[in-house]
């Protein structure tokens, strides 16, 4: 992948100073600006290659579709469910996080909100300032023999594991990725939330906020829990139902919550938060000074070995670049482009292609070839869908604009026989036709080898601009369908074809 160019990154919230320092080292220049309406942000965001945002910026799609400059989003933590990604990948924008740098402060908060709920330390703190010495008032229980229920066994889910073993709580948990054998090895015994909701004393959720962990406690699931059930939120509000919590304190299912997010920060709703066995805190979990200082460290770090050309790391929507930065792949990249490009400029239907088949080949000594079938894939589909009106496509959107358009896209990997090398064929119908191409990387250069059916004798150099001709095979070759000859040109063409350019591309 050729290195993406960031100029210019607007960072809009507090996020530590070795962010701007690190941007700014390595010649990026960086506006800081907090606290602004979604219009304002709208109107700067014209201006900026990057920006860099925590949990309170959302970035709605109206603002991704104003960004006309954007080319990525860094989110300084974990969560980027404020962040409309589908909008991003759409614009081929970059999302990326720094999913480590928080969470042993958002583990850390999590159980002091659990040892909270059991000793009732933020009431009683309250209650001394008032001038109060109630000691039977906040009797508390031991959390040691007690069974806590984890929802969501990934980083956060771990680190609360192993701290609240060491007060001898039993965890089980649930996940629907993390594997129960490594669950098992850090002492988490998984179920199902059926056979979980009944056995805790303690419920904590760390699971991303997406459809299928709305509202996970529900009144329902409420109402398969222990009498007194007390539950933590320090994952995103609404992963706990707000309003079926009200409910379960009112009547005694709940016996506490210990809350860090909520569905609206702040939120305007305060009957949750004034509740007498709610302890809450304003979205603290990653507010200390270590994990603010790793995750801007992190965001500008990954953003600068990115701009680089090193390497990609923390991206959530453009995985396929992973693999894009060594030098045979950007010759690889070259290659599915201009293959792309050829085949598109081949097809004389104006409504794009309805299919597309690209095929990886190469020898069995080096999976090089099959490592590149994604990106393969992704570069060939920009280079045929790069004159369609509307489309700006790149190896980040074009799967997804290749999918609204309806075009079916199928690839695969072959080892190829013989001494036949490493080439990417391409195979495409529109209009009920179906043209072809492959082509392959010879001493560092993309070249074409085939099209249609005209296997070239001599490879054709897939740089600078060429001409098409699609003409009848000369007298000699008896015959033979129209076939396509290509020439550069400056240069005289092909002698064995005849008829008028067909056309000319530039690649
Ligand atoms: N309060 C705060 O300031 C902070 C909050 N967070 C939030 O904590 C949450 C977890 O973060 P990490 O542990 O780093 O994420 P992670 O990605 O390491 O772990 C999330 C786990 O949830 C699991 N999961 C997904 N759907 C599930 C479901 N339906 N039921 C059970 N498990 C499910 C996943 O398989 C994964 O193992 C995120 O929502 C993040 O935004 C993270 C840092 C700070
Ligand atoms: O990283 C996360 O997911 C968090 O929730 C932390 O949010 P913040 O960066 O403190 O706004």
């Amino acid at each position: 992948m050729a290195p993406i160019s960031i100029k210019s990154v607007l960072i809009s919230e507090s996020v530590d100073p070795r962010c701007r320092a690190i941007l700014e080292e390595n010649g990026i220049r960086v506006t800081e600006k907090q606290n602004m309406k979604k219009d304002e942000l709208i109107a700067e965001i014209k201006d900026y290659d990057g920006l860099v945002v925590r949990s309170a910026t959302k970035v709605t799609a109206d603002i991704i579709n104003a960004a006309d400059n954007l080319k990525i989003i860094g989110r300084a933590g974990t969560g980027v469910d404020n962040v409309d990604v589908d909008a991003a990948t759409k614009k081929g924008i970059i999302v990326m996080n720094t999913p480590s740098g928080n969470t042993i402060s958002a583990a850390e908060l999590t159980c002091a909100l659990l040892m909270s709920l059991s000793r009732n330390v933020p009431q009683a703190a309250m209650s001394m300032k008032q001038g109060n010495w109630d000691r039977k008032k906040f009797m508390g229980a031991e959390l040691f023999g007690k069974v806590l229920g984890i929802v969501g066994l990934g980083r956060i889910g771990k680190e609360v594991a192993s701290r609240m073993q060491s007060f001898g709580m039993r965890t089980i948990g649930y996940d629907p990725i993390t594997p129960p054998e490594v669950s098992a090895s850090w002492g988490v015994e998984q179920m199902s939330l059926e056979q979980l909701w009944p056995q805790c004393d303690y419920i904590t959720v760390h699971t991303p906020l997406m459809p299928s962990t709305v509202g996970l406690l529900n009144d329902e699931t409420f109402a398969k829990c222990k009498k007194g059930v007390k539950v933590v939120n320090c994952a995103r509000g609404g992963i706990i139902d707000e309003a079926a919590l009200v409910r379960a304190l009112e009547s005694g299912q709940c016996g506490g919550a210990g809350l860090d997010v909520f569905v609206e920060e702040p939120p305007k709703e305060r009957s949750l938060i004034n509740h007498p066995n709610v302890i809450s805190c304003p979205h603290l979990g990653a507010s200390t000074k270590e994990a603010q200082a790793r995750c801007g460290e992190d965001i500008a770090l990954q953003i600068v070995d990115m701009v680089q050309g090193k390497k990609l790391v923390g991206a959530v929507n453009a995985q396929v670049l992973a693999s894009t930065f060594s030098q045979e792949s950007h010759q690889l990249i070259k290659l599915g482009e201009a293959v792309g490009a050829v085949l598109q400029s081949c097809t004389t239907s104006k409504k794009p292609f309805s299919r597309v088949e690209i095929t990886t080949q190469g020898n069995t000594t080096g999976d090089c070839m099959k490592s590149s079938t994604g990106y393969m894939t992704s570069s060939v589909l920009v280079g045929l869908l790069n004159h369609e009106s509307g489309f700006c496509p790149n190896l980040i959107n074009v799967l997804s604009l290749a999918k609204e358009s309806g075009i079916k896209v199928n690839q695969t990997h072959c080892v190829s026989d013989g001494n036949a090398g490493d080439v990417c064929k391409v195979e495409l119908t529109a209009n009920s036709c179906s043209y072809k191409a492959s082509g392959s990387v010879q001493g560092g250069v993309p070249v074409l080898l085939q099209l249609g059916d005209s296997v070239f004798r001599q490879p054709v150099s897939l740089a600078g601009n060429l001409l098409f001709f699609k003409a009848s095979a000369s007298p000699q070759k008896t015959n033979r369908n129209p076939s396509y000859s290509v020439n550069r040109p400056a240069l005289k063409r092909d002698a064995i074809y005849e008829g008028a350019p067909l056309h000319s591309i530039k690649v």
